[in-house]
């Protein structure tokens, strides 16, 4: 005999198993192409952290950062670039700067998404201030 209900899932693993990546819930491509071309542009524009963007090549800086943001997000693309240390070392940015890009980053997030997702990506990225921060 059977038991009633053993192939179900859990509750949670129900949860788990049909929980779309937050790539998907974002709206892909689209939308994380948007908001890094809005914060590249605000950033490499605005005077209080321009600086670190004066020789950077911003089409390629970009597609870098797309690529890196629809890997952590279960967009399933290839990040090849350099780790998070190793590309902001030189550019000695502080903890000022930081937050300035990622208010910009927010504000756009605010504008192309919603809040649950905005906040799940804030998340993420919010690890790397330790590797992209040199000083206060
Ligand atoms: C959570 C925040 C940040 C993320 C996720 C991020 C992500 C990235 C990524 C993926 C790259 C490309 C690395 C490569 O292609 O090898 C990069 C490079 C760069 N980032 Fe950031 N970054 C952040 C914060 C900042 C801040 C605050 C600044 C300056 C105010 C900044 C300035 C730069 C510059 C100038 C480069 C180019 C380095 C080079 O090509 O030599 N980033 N960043």
């Amino acid at each position: 005999a059977t038991k009633p209900n053993s192939d179900k899932p859990s509750l949670e693993q129900s949860k788990a198993n049909t929980e779309d990546s937050l790539f998907n819930r974002m709206g892909g491509l689209p939308t994380i192409k948007i908001v890094v071309s809005e914060t590249i542009d605000e950033v490499s524009s605005n005077p209080k952290t321009s600086r670190s963007f004066k020789d950077i090549k911003l089409p390629k800086l970009k597609e870098s950062v797309v690529s890196q943001i629809c890997k952590l997000t279960g967009g399933g693309c290839e990040y090849d670039g350099e780790t998070m240390l190793n590309s902001h070392k030189d550019a000695k940015i502080s903890t000022a700067e930081f937050e300035l890009f990622v208010a910009v980053f927010r504000e756009s997030l605010s504008r192309h998404t919603n809040t649950r997702e905005k906040n799940e990506l804030l998340k993420i990225l919010a690890p790397m201030k330790r590797d992209i921060v040199s000083y206060q």
